[in-house]
C-alpha cells in the first residue's frame, strides 16, 4: 500500500439523499454547445471527420482566429424551455451542460475571463434560463466544466520550466475561481462532470484537486462530483494510487460500457455518442448512427449493472435540435412512458445473466424485471435462481404482448415461454420471487 494523502474526498460509497438521487435518476441527458456548433465541422470549406468540438484541432487554427466566432455566435431560437421538455419528454432525469469546453468559451458571463457570452452579439447569460428551465422541469442540473482550456495563457500542459510552474499557479487560480463563481451563481447545480483533466500538468496537481473537490463540497454540501476530476499527489487519475475511486461515481465509461459484474463496486456512469464520436454539433454525421433501440438497450445494461447512462445532444448554433436527436427524444421517450419503472431507482438484480437480455430491481424489491431485447429462436427465457428463491408470479409490465407460460426445467430454473411475439423494441417481464416453495 502507498502512502496517499490527497486521494478520496468523500465515502466510496455515498448514502446522502443527494447520492441516492443520483442513482434514481439513471438516464440523463449530456449536451455539448459553444462555438464549435458554429463551424459545425467545417474549416475554410473543408470537411473534417474528427470530433466537432475538437475542430480547431484538427484544423490547426489559432486561438485569435478561433476566437472570432465569439463574434458570430447568436443563438436567437435558444429556448431552454423546450430542451427541458424535450428531456423530460425523452425521460432523462438530470441533464450535464457544457458550462466551458476546451475551447475556452463561457456560455455564462464569467468575471474571469472575457472569453465569453457577454462579449457576443447575443450577450445574455445562457445558463441561468437554462438552469430554471430544467429544474421548473423537475429536471437535476449538472455542470460540465473542461480544466483544459486552449483560450487561457496560462494554460500549461506541463510543467517544465519555473515559468512554467508560475504560470499554472495562476491557471489553478483561475479554475477554482471559475468553479466557485458558477455554484454562487447557479446554487441549484447538483454536480460537475469535470473533463480535460489527462494532461500531465493537471496529474502534477493531485493535492490542488483534493483540495478543490473539499473546496467546492464546502461550498456546496452534498455537491456531486465525477472521478475523471481528480488526480491523487502521485498522479493516479480516477482511481488513487491503491485503487480507491476519488470523486463521486467513476466516470472513464466514455463511448463504452462496462461488460461484466467488477463495475459494481462503485457508483458509475457511461456517456454516450449517438454517431461514433460526435460531441458538439457536426453538420455531417459520418458512419454508423445509433438507433434508438440500440441506445435504450445500452441505458438497460448500465442499469442493470447499477450505473448511470448520459446521452448526448449537440445543439445547433442557433439553439435548434437536429432531426436525429428529435427522434430519440420521441422513440425513447416512447418507451420510458411504458417501461422506465424497469431503470429509474433500479440497479443489478443479483441474477445471474441470460443471452436474451437483462434483469434489473429496485433494490430491496421482491419484483425483479426481465428486459427483453434478443427473442431466442424457441421463444423461451431461460432464469437461473439461488437456490433458496422461486418464481411465484409472473406478466408483462404494461402492455401483455402475448400469453406467457411457465416451466420448470431444473433446480430454481425455469422457462418463461413467450408464445408468439411481435414487437420491435425491447419488452418488459416482471417476474415476483418467494422463498418458499
Ligand atoms: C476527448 C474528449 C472529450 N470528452 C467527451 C466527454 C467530449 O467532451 C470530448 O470532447
Amino acid at each position: 500500500k502507498k502512502e496517499v494523502q490527497y486521494g478520496p474526498v468523500s465515502p466510496e460509497k455515498r448514502t446522502d439523499p443527494a447520492m441516492e438521487k443520483w442513482r434514481d435518476n439513471r438516464f440523463g441527458q449530456f449536451i455539448h454547445w459553444g462555438l464549435y456548433a458554429i463551424p459545425a465541422g467545417y474549416w475554410k470549406g473543408k470537411y473534417y471527420k474528427g470530433a466537432a468540438e475538437w475542430l480547431k484541432s484538427w484544423a490547426k487554427v489559432p486561438m485569435n482566429e478561433w476566437a472570432k466566432l465569439a463574434e458570430e455566435f447568436n443563438p436567437e431560437q435558444y429556448d431552454p424551455e423546450e430542451w427541458a421538455s424535450m428531456a423530460k419528454q425523452m425521460g432523462a432525469r438530470y441533464v450535464v451542460l457544457t458550462t466551458k469546453h476546451h475551447e475556452g468559451f463561457c456560455l455564462w458571463p464569467s468575471q474571469y475571463t472575457d472569453f465569453d457570452i457577454s462579449n457576443t452579439p447575443y450577450q445574455k447569460d445562457l445558463l441561468k434560463p437554462f438552469v430554471e428551465a430544467y429544474n421548473k422541469a423537475g429536471i437535476d442540473v449538472y455542470f460540465y466544466y473542461s480544466v483544459l482550456d486552449w483560450y487561457h495563457p496560462d494554460w500549461r500542459y506541463a510543467l517544465k520550466s519555473e515559468e512554467d510552474k508560475q504560470a499554472f499557479e495562476r491557471f489553478k487560480t483561475f479554475t477554482k475561481n471559475q468553479l466557485s463563481e458558477l455554484i454562487e451563481r447557479y446554487p441549484s447545480v447538483k454536480g460537475f462532470w469535470f473533463d480535460g483533466t489527462w494532461d500531465a500538468s493537471w496529474k502534477a496537481s493531485g493535492q490542488f484537486s483534493y483540495e478543490l473537490e473539499k473546496h467546492m463540497k464546502q461550498l456546496k454540501p452534498g455537491l456531486i462530483i465525477n472521478s475523471r476530476m481528480r488526480a491523487d499527489e502521485w498522479g493516479s487519475r480516477h482511481f488513487d494510487s491503491n485503487g480507491q475511486m476519488m470523486g463521486d461515481y467513476a466516470s472513464g465509461w466514455e463511448r463504452k460500457l462496462p461488460t461484466d459484474t467488477s463495475v459494481l463496486h462503485n457508483d458509475w456512469e457511461a456517456c454516450m455518442t449517438v454517431p461514433e464520436n460526435q460531441w458538439g454539433y457536426h453538420k455531417n454525421w459520418e458512419g454508423h448512427v445509433k438507433t434508438p433501440t440500440e441506445l435504450i438497450e445500452m441505458m438497460v445494461r448500465c442499469t442493470a449493472l447499477s450505473g448511470n447512462f448520459l446521452l448526448n445532444f449537440g445543439p445547433k448554433e442557433d439553439g435548434s435540435i437536429r432531426e436525429e436527436e428529435q427522434l430519440l427524444v420521441k422513440e425513447i421517450g416512447n418507451w420510458m412512458e411504458q417501461y422506465g419503472n424497469a431503470i429509474y431507482n433500479c440497479a443489478y438484480a443479483g441474477l445471474e445473466k441470460q443471452d436474451w437480455g437483462y434483469f434489473t430491481r429496485e433494490p430491496g424489491s421482491k419484483t425483479v424485471n426481465m428486459v427483453v431485447c434478443n427473442i431466442p429462436v424457441n421463444k423461451a427465457l431461460r432464469i437461473q435462481l439461488p437456490k433458496n428463491l422461486f418464481i411465484q408470479h409472473y406478466e408483462y409490465m404494461g402492455k401483455p404482448l402475448s400469453k406467457l407460460t411457465l416451466e420448470e426445467i431444473g433446480k430454481n430454473e425455469y422457462f418463461i415461454h413467450l408464445g408468439k411475439v411481435k414487437t420491435k423494441q425491447p419488452f418488459v417481464i416482471n417476474i415476483q420471487l418467494t422463498s418458499e416453495k
